[in-house]
């Protein structure tokens, strides 16, 4: 019989140092992140955009920073996917059509990627359905194998909920309660509830998997707190997704501070990136009143908003905006302008947000503390960003950017009011 442990995200598990705990063990520990090109809901979901971020950039930034891979790869069949895994900074198989279909399997593909990969002793397999994961779950879950001999190891969560049999016609006409008695239904507090496999991971060894199993041998689960257990199985778990990771996901090393600053680019962000231009040579510029709005919005929170742009756009035309912002244009280095603006409020680029969408923009979409680019931005400015936004610019995209600020900020604010 399998032996079944127990571990928690809650419990205090001696963390090991992020860098270099991956070099000092003999095990090769793979992460192995499963996106094949062919989903059948949600089109090419491996890399949808969620809150900004294609969907395996999620667990690849979690897996990267948990510094307990050897090695950390993306399986696909799919072009698209194997440029976003690169650009997350992942390894890539490309996986035969054999493993790549509706009813090809997780294991099937596990098994694939092994025989490809000698040096692996034990496969990370991270669901990237699940994007709420933390590094500190995988630091504990490596260590669960590496230290304390686990051959198996997968993500549980806890949940609270009464079953009942099902009534199947001719079958059985009456349902029975399955976990609960009703004359004595136990109050939330009484009871601790139970355990349900929420697909986030399942780490294995390979002797284990070779005999065709993911969870098996020495087998123990790994208890996942309960916000932070999101998994991606219909359309309409998308949007719900996209707001739990917002507040309870991971956002790279780096802490979050409360933005003070948002400089935001005038030409294909603030505005379409049309000009029309009347025979006396006068530009006419259109902006989105939701793009006003989220500038006052940000305004009235405290946030400094001023707008940057190479062009020498007609100052006249952007003071008739009535935005309140300070401008600078003609600029050669957008970069040496922010950092005279940094300088003079005396900020940290933590504290400087910026929205840009061309390779003008880079550095400092590189810098910022919270950055993102209009959905119609150049490839280079997606590259550097960490969100992208749903709206084109000069569509909404600075309202959008706004909303993305406010609950970010609201994260930094609860993490600061922890005892
Ligand atoms: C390890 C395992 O058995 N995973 C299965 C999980 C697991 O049982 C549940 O998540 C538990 O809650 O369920 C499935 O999960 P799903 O189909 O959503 O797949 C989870 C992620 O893995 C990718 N995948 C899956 C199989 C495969 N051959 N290639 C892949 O690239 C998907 O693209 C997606 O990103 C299911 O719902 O049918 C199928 C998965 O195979």
């Amino acid at each position: 019989m399998a032996a079944a442990v127990r571990a928690s995200s809650s419990s205090t598990v001696a963390v090991p140092q992020h860098s270099g705990d991956a070099e000092r063990s003999s095990t090769h520990m793979a992460a192995l992140i499963l996106a094949r090109g062919g989903s059948k809901g949600i089109p090419l979901k491996n890399i949808k955009l969620l809150a900004g971020v294609p969907l395996i950039g999620w667990v690849l930034r979690a897996a990267l920073d948990s510094g307990v891979f050897q090695s950390i790869w993306v399986s696909t069949d799919h072009d698209e996917i194997e440029k976003v895994a690169k650009q997350f900074g992942a390894q890539v198989h490309r996986r035969s059509s054999e493993v790549s279909k509706d009813s090809s399997t997780s294991l099937d593909a596990i098994v694939e990627f092994l025989q490809y990969h000698d040096e692996v002793d034990v496969v990370g397999n991270i669901q990237a359905t699940s994007p709420c994961l933390h590094p500190t779950d995988l630091i504990r879950v490596a260590k669960m194998i590496r230290e304390d001999g686990f051959d198996s190891v997968f993500s549980v969560v806890r949940r609270h909920q009464f079953r009942w049999s099902e009534i199947k016609k001719g079958v059985c006409d009456v349902t029975k309660p399955q976990n609960l008695n009703p004359a004595k239904r136990p109050r939330r507090q009484d009871w601790d509830g139970e355990l349900y496999e929420n697909g986030s991971f399942y780490f294995a060894k390979r002797s284990l998997i070779d005999k065709g199993y993911l969870q098996g041998g020495k087998m123990a689960y790994y208890e996942m707190r309960a916000e932070h257990s999101v998994d991606i199985d219909v359309d309409i778990d998308w949007p719900i997704a996209e707001q739990r990771v917002l507040r309870f996901g991971y956002f790279g090393k780096e802490a979050l501070k409360e933005v003070k600053l948002l400089v935001c680019t005038i030409d294909g962000c603030l505005t379409t990136g049309h000009i029309y231009v009347s025979e006396d040579g006068k530009e006419v510029l259109s902006y989105d009143v939701r793009d006003a709005v989220g500038i006052h919005l940000l305004q009235k929170r405290g946030v400094e908003v001023r707008l940057i742009s190479e062009r020498d756009c007609s100052l006249k035309t952007l003071s008739a905006m009535k935005l309140g912002c300070a401008v600078e244009v003609s600029v050669a280095n957008k970069l040496h302008i922010v950092e005279k603006w940094r300088k003079e409020l005396n900020l940290c680029w933590k504290e400087v947000a910026y929205l840009g969408n061309e390779e003008s923009d880079v550095e400092c979409l590189k810098k910022a503390g919270m950055s993102a680019v209009p959905a119609d931005s150049c490839p280079a400015a997606q590259k550097a960003t960490n969100y992208i936004c749903k709206c084109n610019g000069g569509r909404g995209a600075i309202r959008e950017f706004a909303e993305h600020i406010f609950l970010l900020m609201e994260k930094v604010n609860s993490a600061g009011k922890k005892p």
